[in-house]
């Protein structure tokens, strides 16, 4: 099942922030229904994003045709609906490239960020299961944070790609899928999809990760990114960072399984991708809060980067 797509002149998405509870699907006519979707996340996930940017265009090329400036502005506000996941961005813009050419050449650019995508997932998912058979051995204890399935990336998706198909060869002898504090996308979302796939796991509360790890219940963490620079440094949901920490003085591996897509190599590192603070509503409304959604995980506490193309254990501006 794609949790985006195009459907009959509108985006349709698998609404996020009614699982587990209700499988509600919602049609996107507009680009404002876009950027609400975006913004609440309705729709979420680097990869998802990407394909949300590009069909958001799609939108705003057909309303908008016959006003130049309208349009760019609509573009625009897609592109920066929300700034952390590059592929947002990219995805709005690898669409934008075609409106000289008309929206339905707009429209088949997006099918095609969509494809790609789906083919992305697939790539990654062997790749990524041969690794971790080759780091955990013949049967892999995983810890994940936040959601990396289909829901993130259209079909199966990155890092829980990677666990569906160890699960399927039947490599996997248990999952925990860390909470991901404050909107529960490993809580609701991926214990969802698990449930869905009949993958046995358990849920843990973000903090406990890293305990887990030292008491030796986790053979390898794997996760996904929103942006990865080109020196290597991971951006993804905040909580990435001490895990990374608890995987290193575990002295287990830390994975990180993201398309080409998301990495960024016109970013040189970390401490220059904006991380967006999702304001203190979210998390507490009596006080102020500080609230990022994002952690930056330097590289060199990364194992290894899979993507859909190759294995990286070093930059990826060395080996592009
Ligand atoms: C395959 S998805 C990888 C990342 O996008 C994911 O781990 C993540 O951080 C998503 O954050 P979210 O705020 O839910 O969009």
């Amino acid at each position: 099942m794609r949790t985006i797509d195009w459907v009959d002149g509108a985006i349709e998405i698998i609404d996020q922030t009614m699982l587990p509870g209700e499988l509600r699907i919602l049609r996107l006519h507009t680009v404002g229904e876009l950027v609400a979707a975006v913004q609440s996340l309705a729709v979420r996930g680097a990869p998802a994003l990407g394909v949300a940017g590009a069909f958001g265009v799609a939108l705003a090329a057909r309303v908008h045709a016959d006003d130049p400036q309208a349009l760019a502005l609509a573009v625009r506000r897609v592109e920066t609906a929300r700034p952390t996941a590059v592929n947002l961005a990219r995805g709005a813009q690898r669409a934008a490239s075609q409106l000289n050419r008309g929206p339905q050449a707009v429209l088949e650019e997006a099918c095609r960020v969509r494809d790609e995508e789906i083919a992305a997932s697939a790539a990654m998912a062997t790749r990524g299961a041969d690794l971790l058979t080759q780091l955990c051995g013949a049967r892999a204890r995983l810890l994940t944070h936040c959601n990396t399935g289909g829901l993130a990336a259209v079909t199966v998706g990155t890092a829980l790609g990677v666990v569906h198909e160890l699960h399927q060869r039947g490599r996997l002898a248990g999952v925990i899928a860390s909470e991901t504090r404050p909107l529960l996308q490993g809580a609701r979302l991926t214990s969802w999809e698990l449930t869905q796939w009949g993958i046995e796991h358990r849920v843990a509360v973000d903090s406990a990760g890293p305990f887990l790890m030292a008491r030796g219940e986790v053979d390898a963490v794997i996760l996904g990114a929103d942006r990865i620079c080109a020196n290597g440094d991971v951006i993804n949901k905040i909580g990435t960072y001490a895990h990374a920490l608890g995987a290193r003085r575990a002295g287990i591996p830390f994975v990180v399984v993201a398309p080409e897509s998301t990495i960024d190599l016109d970013t040189p590192h970390g401490g220059a991708v904006p991380i967006e603070d999702r304001g203190a509503a979210e998390i507490t409304p009596w006080a102020d809060a500080v609230n990022p959604a994002f952690d930056v995980t330097p590289h060199d506490l990364v194992t290894a980067i899979v993507t859909d193309r190759r294995v990286i254990t070093g930059s990826p501006a060395a080996t592009a």
